[in-house]
This record gives C-alpha cells, sequence and structure tokens, in this order.
C-alpha cells in the first residue's frame, strides 16, 4: 500500500492546548489518528512526523523524496508552522525532490491574521495549498492530493 506523509512542523505539537481560539482543541495526536483512519479509507498508509527542528523537517522531505522515486510514496502534506513565513531552506528542500507533490496545509486562515503571516516561502513549491478549514484541511489536503495526482477530472480524456 503507498503512503501519505503528513509532516508538522514547529509548535504543532502544542495543538489542543495553543491559542485554542485560533488552531481549536482538537490535539496533534487526535489529528494524526484521523488522517490514518482516513488513509484506510481511501486506501493509503499514513505516516507522521512533527518536528520544532527546521532541519530534521528538511531530512524529513529528502527521505520523502526517496521514498517517492521507490514508488512508496503518493506524496506529502506539511503544515510547516511559522517555518512558512521564514525558511528559505523549506523551500529550497521541496524544490530539489521535485517532482514529489507537497501540499501545504494551514489549519487558520493566515491571510486574515497579521500581515506576517501573508506571505509564504512554500507555496511557490507546493502543488496546492489548503488554508482556513481548521485541523479538517489536513483531510482535505489528502484527498485533493489523490484527486490531482491518481484521479484527476482534469487530465481525464472525455
Ligand atoms: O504555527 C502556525 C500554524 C499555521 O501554520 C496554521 O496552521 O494555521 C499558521 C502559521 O502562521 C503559524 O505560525
Amino acid at each position: 500500500m503507498k503512503k501519505i506523509l503528513i509532516l508538522n512542523g514547529p509548535n504543532l505539537n502544542l495543538l489542543g492546548t495553543r491559542e485554542p481560539a485560533q488552531y481549536g482543541y482538537t490535539t496533534l495526536a487526535d489529528v494524526e489518528a484521523f488522517c490514518k483512519a482516513h488513509g484506510q479509507t481511501i486506501g493509503y498508509e499514513v505516516e507522521c512526523f512533527q518536528s520544532n527542528w527546521e532541519g530534521a523537517l528538511i531530512d524529513r522531505i529528502h527521505e520523502a523524496g526517496r521514498q517517492y522515486k521507490a514508488g512508496e510514496l503518493l506524496g506529502v502534506v506539511i503544515n510547516p508552522g511559522a517555518l512558512t513565513h521564514t525558511s528559505i531552506a523549506l523551500h529550497d528542500a521541496i524544490k530539489g525532490v521535485e517532482p514529489l507533490p507537497v501540499i501545504e496545509c494551514h489549519i487558520s486562515n493566515v491571510h486574515a491574521r497579521e500581515a506576517f503571516r501573508h506571505h509564504s516561502w512554500v507555496s511557490p513549491a507546493a502543488a496546492g495549498i489548503v488554508v482556513g478549514f481548521g485541523v479538517d484541511g489536513y483531510l482535505i489536503a489528502m484527498d485533493g492530493l489523490v484527486r490531482k495526482f491518481v484521479n484527476s477530472a482534469a487530465t481525464k480524456k472525455p
């Protein structure tokens, strides 16, 4: 069974208690559990990784590139947390493992928040972006990955 990798960046280990008005009360363990359950429904094994360290996320993206080349991985859903707005290194890591599909996902609507959250270094390297759907965004991103790279209506001949 192919895999989907769910990556979470800095401070997302605090989900559930961190700024609940912004991010809700669902914990990261809950998110990972419902992504795994959804994976079973749509036919993918789900691997999850969270780190507060930029380099650890970059190493995991490189590993994902190898898994993709080996045919083991469909793609990645990443919530890069605040690294979204600061990390050219994360952008370069994703570009460096092209064509591995990476969907950027944010729980909150970053565009309705502070100006420093409006720019993303990750977006230009992403295959798609899901913003502002709360933690359901992870599931929407997983479905988007499958729809775009497995069942694309756009690329199917009539
Ligand atoms: O850590 C996060 C979480 C976030 O990526 C989100 O999921 O809405 C938005 C980022 O601006 C913030 O730094």
